[in-house]
């Protein structure tokens, strides 16, 4: 950054001291014949030669300027993300929107502002060192430039802020059609666009955002193209008459040869700088207006509040006695409805809870209350009578275990794919080969062409993966990545939570929705054994999986309406008796 801002100072200068040097060697020529001559040449040689090597060299450190902020800002940018302890912030769709900003703005938009910075400095230094010419030679006609400079500089920086706001309009368009376009080439979703034939219908969406983000830019382009187009002319006047005066003032003799030759060039150095001059005005407005958007995800503030200072945070013990939800009331912001209404119960430690109830009744943000992702909006969540919030939360996330509804199936090789449950496994591989004993994968995970080193990943070849190049990349041979099935995965993302040693919770949300009958009875039997004597939630629909708990809650609405174990409630003929009913029902026509 100093040499850059050195190289802009002495690249500013050039042009100005080019100018002077021919004055002043026009002027000896004109004189007939001077030993000076020969030092003014060498002195305009030199500045040639200098101009040759900063060039490159104000390139070369630009980018190296370039990498180095990118870095320090794309680095800032996720460390504030993975601090980001719960969801409330990544499941808002503006701090989303906000975060896509800060990516780009990460990666180009530092940078930018500070080659705009520099390019700004640049063209003050150079502007003043050619208005300074030109006071020499006539201080009317500076005025005259200078007083055209105003009505430039009004007309280009309200240009600036309507072409920040388009690009920040255009931008919103541009995003939107980024987002159709992953869709078109989405693997995930390219089945259901196929089938349903919507491809045309997210074509023309996409085309659609194109235009909107388009015609924002034309809009803009066509404004500049009469600001400029006048400004241009403006200058071109300005800039004739001055020569029109300076040629009658060297035929009055008030001007020299070499005076006529750095009007001409100051007049074209003033106009030429103050253009760089008010572009990089206009790139600064800009990209300041990104950069608040970096600001803003740089310094996001936790998402979780403390409830208790630091210093009087507790640590978490073992769970002896329960987990107990106290009257605890939920929703996802003051805008949105109540989901959890008043909710009260209790995992008594080495029993298995179970929750069923309708879609939407609240089950997976109950499990989200009891990880930490949010805080209740009133009542608590207690450890062994502990506020979960008076604990850091990194310390509470070790003790639990947790297959997801939705999982997430990483494009790494197998043996990392189960690792992810415990990275301090990484390279343990009896520990990932018994997790992926005990959820029964282990046969098709060692049968695969690498084995557990075997990439599981759609979107890259399994060679190069770990920063390897390979000879002929994307062509498919036997070292391409392999594709499990649905059940498979889910079958992974039980050995990622088998890994965890001996948790004190164990969270089981639909943990066998993928699986064919006779894999969800076997999952089932396993979970059952490995749950057994530890405390455990299981959340799911299939009625038949959660009747082995030893209690059973019904959610409905946000609130508990049916309590007790399998047998008591089938007594009730409730709601769980019904839905048992209705299911059992199901399988035996
Ligand atoms: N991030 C969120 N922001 C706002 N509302 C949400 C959010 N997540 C869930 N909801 C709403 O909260 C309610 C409960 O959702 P939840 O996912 O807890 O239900 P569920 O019982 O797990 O349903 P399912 O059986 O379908 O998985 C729903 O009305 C849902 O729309």
């Amino acid at each position: 950054m100093a040499a850059l801002l050195v190289l802009t100072a002495a690249g500013a200068a050039t042009p100005v001291a080019v100018a002077w040097l021919t004055r002043l060697a026009l002027n000896a020529l004109a004189g007939a014949g001077d030993t000076v001559l020969l030092g003014l040449a060498l002195g305009l040689a030199a500045l040639g030669l200098a101009t040759a090597v900063m060039t490159p060299l104000t390139t070369y450190l630009g980018n190296q300027l370039d990498r180095a902020t990118a870095f320090t800002a794309v680095s800032r940018v996720y460390s504030a993300v993975n601090s980001l302890a719960g969801l409330s912030r990544l499941e808002n769709p503006g701090f989303q929107d906000q975060l896509r900003v800060a990516q780009s703005a990460g990666s180009q938009a530092v940078g930018g502002v500070l080659e705009a910075g520099l390019a700004l400095i640049g063209g003050v230094l150079t502007a003043a060192g050619f208005i300074g010419a030109l006071y020499v030679l006539s201080p009317a006609m500076t005025a005259v430039v200078l007083l055209c400079v105003v009505p430039l500089l009004v007309a280009e920086l309200r240009l600036a802020r309507r072409r920040a706001l388009g690009d920040w309009r255009a931008s919103v368009a541009s995003r939107r059609a980024g987002f159709y376009e992953m869709l078109l080439s989405s693997l995930e979703a390219a089945k259901e666009i196929r089938l349903f034939g919507a491809g045309g219908f997210l074509l023309d969406r996409m085309l659609a955002a194109r235009r909107t983000a388009d015609a924002e830019r034309r809009a803009v382009d066509r404004r500049e193209l009469l600001t400029q187009g006048a400004l241009a002319l403006l200058a071109a006047a300005v800039g004739g008459a001055g020569l029109v005066w300076a040629t009658e003032a060297a035929q009055r003799g008030q001007l020299t040869v070499g005076d006529v030759a750095l009007f001409i060039s100051a007049i074209a150095g003033v106009q030429g700088a103050l253009g760089t001059l008010v572009r990089s005005v206009a790139q600064l407005h800009h990209l300041l207006l990104i950069m608040g958007h970096y600001q803003a995800v740089v310094g996001t503030a936790p998402d979780l509040a403390s409830a208790a200072p630091p210093d009087e945070a507790v640590s978490l013990p073992a769970l002896r006695e329960g987990i107990e939800f106290r009257d605890v009331w939920f929703r996802y912001d003051a805008g949105h409805p109540w989901v959890l209404r008043g909710v009260s119960f209790r995992i008594p430690y080495g029993q298995a809870l179970a929750l069923v109830g309708h879609n939407g009744a609240g089950k997976s943000t109950l499990v989200k209350l009891l990880c930490r992702f949010y805080d209740p909006t009133r009542g608590a969540v207690l450890w062994d009578g502990v506020d979960i919030r008076r604990v850091p939360v990194a310390e509470l996330r070790r003790r639990l275990g947790a297959v997801f509804q939705d999982y997430v199936e990483y494009d790494l090789t197998a043996a990392e794919n189960i690792a992810i449950g415990d990275v301090t496994a990484m390279d343990d591989r009896p520990r990932l080969v018994s997790a992926a004993r005990a959820a029964d994968i282990d046969g098709v995970l060692g049968a695969l062409p690498r084995g557990y080193d075997t990439l599981l990943s759609r979107l890259f070849s399994d060679d190069g993966h770990d920063g390897r190049t390979s000879n002929q990349a994307g062509s498919p041979s036997d070292e391409t990545g392999a594709l499990l099935s649905g059940g498979q995965w889910q079958r992974v993302a039980l050995a990622r939570a088998f890994l965890r040693a001996d948790p004190d919770l164990l969270i089981l949300d639909e943990p066998s929705s993928g699986l064919d009958a006779e894999a969800e009875h076997d999952i089932h039997q396993r979970l059952t054994h490995y749950r057994k004597d530890r405390t455990s939630l299981l959340i799911s629909h299939r009625l038949g999986a959660v009747r082995a708990a030893d209690r059973i809650i019904v959610l409905s609405q946000g609130r508990i309406t049916e309590e007790g174990t399998h047998t008591e409630l089938v007594e009730r003929c409730g709601t769980y008796a019904r839905l048992f009913a209705l299911q059992a029902r199901g399988y035996q026509k």
